[in-house]
């Protein structure tokens, strides 16, 4: 049976890695699973628990730590956000895609566990146009925006330890370059591209 890819897609606050998941994920030849994260921060307007993220207490959260129910967890702009573990474990054994979409600090220790996956770093054309990002999505304080930009210098800088870059200059065109880089990935992980699996089987009967 073929075993699912996994796609981590990490990169800056406001970069798009949301938007460009959606429009990747209405791509009618894309069936992956989607990880839903756990995080303490609270919902945005819209936000639904248990389909945008499991929103939880701190105490919870760490209760998740200490259990090691974690594949990852970072600390970013005053919340914890983290990847439940079992569920990654389950479908990817299952042969189903995961896509993960985490900041870079949660990439890399994936990296570390998992170095099997796809690795991509989703970046902006410029700084100004992730603060413009930022500031006309219009989800956060000047100074939550401030802290944001301010920890994507650092997390820029960490592109070299992904296998992928992805420039999000157009969405569709993100989306494109992200389906490449799933063709290779699942050359790379079945040695031949699951649609011809069956037909191989069949002809070997
Ligand atoms: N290619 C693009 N060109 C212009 N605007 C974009 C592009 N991609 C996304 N945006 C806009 O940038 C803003 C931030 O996008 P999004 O919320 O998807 O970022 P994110 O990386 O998922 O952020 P976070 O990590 O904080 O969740 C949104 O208002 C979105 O519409
Ligand atoms: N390390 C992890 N980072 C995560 C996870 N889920 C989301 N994120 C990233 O956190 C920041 C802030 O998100 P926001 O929803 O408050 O804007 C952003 O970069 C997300 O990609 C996770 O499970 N682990």
């Amino acid at each position: 049976m073929k075993r699912g890819v996994l796609i981590v897609l990490s990169g800056p606050s406001g970069v798009g890695k949301g938007t460009v998941r959606k429009a990747l994920f209405e791509e009618p030849d894309i069936d992956f699973t989607y990880s839903i994260s756990m995080t303490t921060r609270s919902p945005r307007s819209g936000e639904i628990d248990g389909e945008d993220y499991f929103f939880v207490s701190r105490e919870i959260f760490e209760q998740n730590i200490q259990d090691d129910n974690m594949l990852e967890y970072a600390e970013y702009v005053g919340n914890y956000y983290g990847t439940p573990k079992s569920f990654i474990d389950q479908t990817l054994a299952s042969g189903h895609d995961v896509f993960l979409e985490i900041d870079v600090q949660g990439a890399l220790q994936v990296k570390e566990k998992m170095p099997e996956g796809a690795y991509i770093f989703l970046t902006p054309p410029d700084l100004e146009a992730l603060k413009a990002r930022l500031v006309g999505r219009g989800t956060d304080a000047p100074d939550v925006i401030e802290r944001r930009v301010g920890a994507a210098t650092s997390e820029i800088r960490m592109m070299a330890n992904y296998d992928y870059a992805v420039v999000n200059d157009e969405v569709a065109l993100a989306v494109r370059r992200i389906k490449d880089i799933v063709k290779v990935e699942r050359l790379r992980v079945n040695r031949v591209l699951p649609e011809y699996i069956e037909m191989i089987e069949e002809l070997e009967k």
